[in-house]
Formats: structure tokens, C-alpha cells, sequence
């Protein structure tokens, strides 16, 4: 193969992942840490290191980080637009939900199990001894603070780790600790005398995939006889030479290069198959096809695993042509529900007193507070006024970077910044675990109507209330309009929202006691 040609397949396999081929944007990426352990250290994280790390720079620090992201945000004056035209990818949706975790997320639902083979053993287990794991992995996650198997674990890890290898596809939503069974299950499998690859894992983009390769070689940490590979952008394989790392870890595009057109990653002795993010893969242009090919490299012999977040069709038809006979598992998230939450509205007149309604408000000593506004344009405006006030806020809209957005949510998780302002388009899409308060700064509205959007008021204030904790939630409300909306809410989930007076400071220093 010519020099030219390599460059041309590798250039087209850099496109198809999606991301420009800047060494600017791979510093940023690399240096993006998100939470390696079950969130333990994430609020107590040393954040003068954690930062510089994030800035990408190794110069920012905490403080500066709100007012360097303020330079990003557009004059609020310009900005008019409704956030519906933002466009958020679904890799960018998920390295989002990654950055907020705090921990593992547990359901209360039940696992629902499928089986094509009746013949498959199931076992399911209480506690990580009885999965005989080596000493080192076990040890590696109790170091990580897991104390017991997440739902999904406790199905999905011996029946992974089982004799003979067993197929399987797992959906259950992010953060329930898929990442951390499929890293548990290629490194228990892999023969550490034998050098060459016999894990693969697929990330649909480059940031994923680095996510993903950090979290295996964390819990594998303590195998020092096993070695792991990513294989992204930027990347390059020895020329001439085999990969004989025991796990890769990569995008479809790079991998497929390595594997057919440089040929220096043999997938024959490959033992373990991982498609991660498979609804994310599939969102992702041209990787589809890119991961059956791949997979066709594979001996017929390799345990088969597919983990996706969601369960639609498009997931299932693309998981049941890739995966044979597989003992499907699959956790529906628990349903948001309105228990625990003290809903109450306060009533203005005109932006003034709503601002002033929302300054006192801020005062309520809460963990952390999440203010929702209906476009960009209110949530630039209600930041800077509250920057201007010195209070300490973050801003997450559309109009920042990916990386931006990243930066904001970081900062947040870590407890930096206790007040997040966002629109809506972000706020559906991120998972924000669990936060003390929610203001609706602007209650939210059907798109086009003037009707009151009930999905979007609960999935904005389950945010709240989780775990057995009371939660608050405050309505503004401006106006008769505004007022229509709150007994809409009323009326639809039959409750009664009582009338809050935002200049009696006494009850509102009430709302922080719990
Ligand atoms: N059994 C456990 N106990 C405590 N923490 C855990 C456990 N399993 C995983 N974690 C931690 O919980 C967080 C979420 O786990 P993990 O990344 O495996 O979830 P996921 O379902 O793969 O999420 P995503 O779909 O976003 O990749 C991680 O910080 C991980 O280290």
C-alpha cells in the first residue's frame, strides 16, 4: 500500500468518526477527565489539579473557570433564539450525562431478562467475592469504593463471566454500571501469557472511547501483566509491527483501519467483543456498517456483548443482527415521580421582581439549585445579572462548545458552582442525578402554544426530591398568563402548589432546613 493511500483511509477514517482532525481538540479531549471512581472522590477531588487538568490549558483555576466560560457566551442582547434550534449529538448528549455523575444510579426496577437459548445458565450474585474474580480486580474495585453489584451487575456479571461464554445485550440507562461489567468481564478473560489482542471494545466517538479506556485500565489498575490500547484519532500503530496489547479499546473507523488496511491489529485469537454505546453508534453516521465489518473479523468463537442505553427498534434490529443467541437484560429507569417534592410558586410582576424574587431565593442555603429557563436569551440575561451581584453561578446553554458545556458541568458536579442556569433542550437530555433545588425560572410550555408542558415540569423537578430526601421546587410566576399555567400543573397531576412570598425571608431560610 502506498504512503498516499494509507493517508487517504486513514484521513476517511478520521472523517467518519466524526471530529476534525485538530491536535488543538485532541489536548482539550485527553484532558477532560470525568469521574474515574463510584463518585466518592468527585465532590472532594483536588480541584486546583482537577482543574488545570480540565482547562485543557493547565492554567485555569475554579474561580476563573465562570468567568473565562462568560467570554464564550454570546451578548445575551443578540442572542433571541429559542434553544430548539440547538443541535446536540447523541455522543455529545452522552459524554454530558458522564461529566454530572456522581455515582452509580440505582433502580428499583426489575431486571427484565430474555432468553433465546432456554439451555443458558442464568445465575445472578449478591456481592463481588462470589463472582471469583481475580484477587487483583477485586481489590482494584473495592479501592473504588463498590461495595456491592448494581442491578445490572448482579445479572449481567455471571452470566458474562461464565463458562462457555455466553452472548449478551444489556440496556439499562447511563450510569448503572455497564462500563464497569463489560471492563470486569475482558479483563477476567484475558490470558495474560498469551501477547496478543483478545478484547476488543467499540466507542462511537474518540471521547467515548477515551472515557471507556480509562475506566478499564483504572479497574484494571492492579493486573499489571495486562496491557490496553486505545485506538482513536491521532493514534498511530507501529509500522511493520503486530498490536499485541491484551485490550483495544476504540472508534469503528480507526479499528477497521488497523484491522484491514495497515493489518497490524489481528483480531483472530479475539476472545471478547464489546459494542458500546450501541444507540449512540447507531446515531453516529456510517458506524453501523463500520462495526459489522469489523465484527465480521471476529472467530466465531468470541463472546459477543452489546451494551446500549435505550431500546428502541433501531438498537434491537442492529443488536440481534450483530449478537448471536444472546440472554438479552434490560432495566427500565424508574419512572420521575412527584413524591418528596415541595412544589410551591411565587407570584411577580414584570422582570424586576421577578429578578428579585430569584435573589432571595438564591440565599436558601441547598446543596445545589438548578434555575430553568425557556430560551437562551433569559438564561444569559438571569446569569449575568446574578454575576454582576457576585454570586457564583454556572451557565449551560447551546451556544457553548461541547467541551465548554463539559467544563460548566464538571465544575457543578464538583459543588464549584452551586447554582446551574440552563434551557431546556440541555436539561431533557442530561441526567443531572439529584439536586436540592429547582426553580422554573419560566415555567415550561408546549412549543407554539401557550399550554403548559406537564412532561417537561416533571422531568425538570425529578430532579429533586431523590433517595428519600425532600426536595424543593419553586414556580415563578409572572402574571395572569403564567398563573393559567401553574393550575394546568395543578390540574393535571391533582395536587395543589401553595403561594410562596419571596420577601418573607423567614420562610424562605425554611426551604434549606431539610
Ligand atoms: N457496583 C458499583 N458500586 C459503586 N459504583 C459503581 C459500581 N459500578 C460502577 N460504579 C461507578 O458508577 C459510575 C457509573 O458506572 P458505569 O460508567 O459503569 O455506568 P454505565 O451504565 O456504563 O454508564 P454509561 O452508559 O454512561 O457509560 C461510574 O463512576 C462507576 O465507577
Amino acid at each position: 500500500m502506498t504512503e498516499n493511500s494509507e493517508d487517504d483511509w486513514a484521513k476517511a477514517a478520521e472523517e467518519q468518526e466524526g471530529l476534525e482532525a485538530t491536535k488543538e481538540l485532541e489536548d482539550k479531549v485527553q484532558n477532560l477527565k470525568l469521574p474515574e471512581d463510584g463518585g466518592a472522590s468527585a465532590a472532594a477531588a483536588d480541584s486546583s489539579n482537577t482543574a488545570s487538568n480540565e482547562s485543557g490549558e493547565g492554567t485555569s483555576n475554579v474561580a476563573s473557570s465562570s468567568n473565562s466560560l462568560a467570554s464564550a457566551v454570546p451578548d445575551s442582547s443578540k442572542s433571541t433564539g429559542d434553544e430548539s434550534e440547538v443541535n446536540i449529538t447523541a455522543a455529545e448528549l452522552s459524554l454530558m450525562r458522564k461529566a454530572m455523575r456522581k455515582g452509580i444510579i440505582e433502580s428499583k426496577n426489575k431486571l427484565e431478562i430474555l432468553r433465546q437459548d432456554p439451555n443458558n445458565p442464568l445465575y445472578s450474585v449478591k456481592d463481588f467475592e462470589s463472582l471469583n474474580l481475580r484477587k487483583e480486580l477485586l481489590q482494584s474495585i473495592y479501592n473504588m469504593g463498590f461495595k456491592l453489584p448494581s442491578k445490572i451487575q448482579e445479572t449481567a456479571l455471571p452470566t458474562l463471566l461464565a463458562d462457555p461464554p455466553t452472548n449478551m445485550i444489556a440496556q439499562s440507562q447511563s450510569g448503572t454500571g455497564k462500563t464497569a461489567a463489560f471492563s470486569l468481564a475482558m479483563l477476567s478473560r484475558i490470558d495474560p501469557s498469551r501477547k496478543c489482542c483478545q478484547a476488543l471494545c467499540l466507542s462511537p466517538t474518540f471521547e467515548l472511547a477515551l472515557q471507556t479506556y480509562e475506566q478499564v485500565k483504572h479497574i484494571g489498575k492492579l493486573c499489571t501483566d495486562i496491557t490496553i490500547r486505545v485506538a482513536v484519532k491521532g493514534e498511530t500503530a507501529p509500522r511493520g509491527e503486530r498490536i499485541n496489547e491484551h485490550i483495544v479499546i476504540g472508534t469503528p473507523g480507526k479499528v477497521l483501519y488497523w484491522v484491514t488496511k495497515y493489518k497490524c491489529l489481528d483480531l483472530r485469537q479475539c476472545k471478547v467483543f464489546v459494542l458500546d454505546e450501541a444507540d449512540v453508534m447507531i446515531a453516529t453516521q456510517g458506524h453501523q456498517d463500520t462495526s459489522v465489518r469489523i465484527h465480521k473479523q471476529l472467530p466465531s468463537t468470541c463472546q459477543m456483548m452489546l451494551f446500549s442505553a435505550t431500546y428502541d427498534d433501531e438498537v434491537v434490529a442492529f443488536a440481534e443482527a450483530i449478537i448471536p443467541n444472546p440472554v438479552t437484560i434490560r432495566l427500565r429507569r424508574d419512572e420521575e415521580t412527584l413524591e418528596n417534592i415541595r412544589q410551591m410558586y411565587v407570584e411577580c410582576h414584570g422582570s424586576d421582581e421577578k429578578y428579585e424574587a430569584i435573589a432571595n431565593i438564591y440565599t436558601i442555603p441547598v446543596g445545589s439549585s438548578m434555575f430553568f429557563c425557556q430560551t437562551k436569551y433569559a438564561a444569559n440575561l438571569l446569569a449575568s445579572q446574578l454575576r454582576a451581584d457576585g454570586h457564583q453561578v454556572a451557565l449551560l446553554t447551546g451556544d457553548l462548545t461541547p467541551d465548554e458545556r463539559l467544563r460548566v458541568l464538571n465544575c457543578y458536579r464538583r459543588g464549584e458552582e452551586r447554582a446551574l442556569i440552563c434551557t431546556n433542550v440541555l436539561a431533557r437530555g442530561i441526567d443531572v442525578e439529584t439536586v436540592s433545588l429547582v426553580v422554573n425560572y419560566d415555567l415550561p410550555v408546549l412549543h407554539g402554544t401557550n399550554r403548559a408542558d406537564c412532561d417537561t415540569y416533571l422531568h425538570r423537578i425529578g430532579r429533586t426530591g431523590r433517595f428519600g430526601k425532600t426536595g424543593n421546587a419553586i414556580n415563578i410566576v409572572d402574571g395572569q398568563e403564567d398563573l393559567k399555567l401553574i393550575r394546568e400543573i395543578e390540574s393535571h397531576f391533582g395536587i395543589k402548589i401553595p403561594k410562596l412570598d419571596y420577601n418573607n425571608m423567614d420562610e424562605i431560610e425554611k426551604l434549606g432546613e431539610d
